[in-house]
């Protein structure tokens, strides 16, 4: 059955998000677009067109992409096996040449060119470029216990001036997370996803970080799907994160560093459903998860001026 939408209804939808893009204009925006939900080309479609909207508004959106399950793929044809511990790729020296050239070859590729359809403002960069990203390695963290997980980095600094003149000259970045050592720009780390989305947000001083996946958000009981969590404060979260489990590890860790950091608030929003980024932040219905902080009321928090 299809449901048809009147011009008043239709009127009423644009006058809904007129008070949340008068807040968020000149907002930078940073967008975690996870490889879970990028598997489908409408849906591929619909989040570019998200971000051009976005864009076209007067928003400054940031886009960090994953690409985890073409990674899989890719090294599946290769018969390389890899595994995943608290989270996080294993990452042999064998495993990082792939995961490089699937993340900044591939994927990073396809976004552009998705993005730059009607237009040219997207511009793809990786850890590696302009001295984005510095990382060290890091230990994946199981039941309380640390676990080495090979090539695989931390953000420890992060040189925004790349983005922001990016930025300032009105285009899209599109993120890929690989990054090299602090010490040693010749060994290159692979940086999750989520982990380079958030300290990227800190470093551009983001109002918001919107992470897409392929579930509705954070559930506090998983899998149990009945205890989806809408709103939840740092200190809370903090409390929930050795019961979390594989990819939400991450995830969580990277949404909590990132609101501690002064990012307004971060969200988890369901990338499987077409347009939920762009109704999580223009209507007044959100959807997923959102993390906001619990002890300080953000100078970015430009939400406080809409409620
Ligand atoms: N508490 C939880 N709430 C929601 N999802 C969870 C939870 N614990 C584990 N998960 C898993 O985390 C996955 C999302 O993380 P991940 O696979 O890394 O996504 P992405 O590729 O989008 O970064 C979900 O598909 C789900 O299987
Ligand atoms: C260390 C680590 O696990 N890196 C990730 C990087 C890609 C990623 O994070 O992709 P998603 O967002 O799609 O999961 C990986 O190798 O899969």
């Amino acid at each position: 059955m299809s449901t048809t939408i009147t011009p008043t209804q239709k009127a009423a939808v644009l006058l809904e998000a007129m008070p949340w893009l008068r807040a968020y204009t000149g907002a930078t925006i940073v967008i975690k677009y996870g490889g879970n939900a990028m598997v489908d080309d409408t849906l591929k479609r619909a989040f570019a067109d998200d971000v051009l909207f976005l864009h076209q508004v007067g928003l400054r959106p940031v886009v960090v992409h994953g690409g985890g399950p073409q990674i899989n793929d890719m090294l599946r044809r290769l018969g390389i096996e890899s595994q995943f511990r608290g989270g996080l790729r294993v990452t042999t020296p064998e495993v990082m040449d792939v995961v490089r050239m699937v993340l900044t070859g591939s994927v990073q590729r396809e976004l552009v060119s998705l993005l730059n359809v009607s237009g040219s403002a997207a511009v793809g960069i990786s850890g590696e470029d302009g001295g984005l990203l510095r990382a060290r390695q890091r230990l994946a963290t199981i039941d309380g216990e640390s676990v080495d997980v090979g090539l695989v980095g931390d953000v420890v600094e992060v040189d925004p001036r790349a983005l922001n003149d990016l930025l300032d000259q009105g285009r899209i970045p599109v993120i890929s997370s690989v990054a090299p050592v602090f010490s040693d720009t010749t060994t290159v780390l692979n940086v999750n996803a989520d982990t380079a989305a958030a300290a990227v947000a800190i470093a551009l001083r983001a109002q918001k970080l919107i992470m897409l996946t392929d579930v509705e958000g954070l559930y506090s009981n998983w899998p149990d799907r009945s205890s989806l969590v809408s709103r939840i404060g740092t200190d809370a979260l903090e409390a929930l994160l050795p019961e979390l489990e594989s990819g939400m590890i991450p995830k969580m860790e990277a949404c909590l560093r990132a609101v501690r950091g002064g990012v307004g608030q971060a969200h988890v929003v369901d990338g499987r459903r077409p347009h939920s980024m762009l109704l999580e932040i223009v209507t007044d219905d959100g959807v997923g998860t959102v993390i906001y902080p619990e002890h300080s009321t953000s100078a970015h928090d430009a939400e406080a001026d809409v409620l």
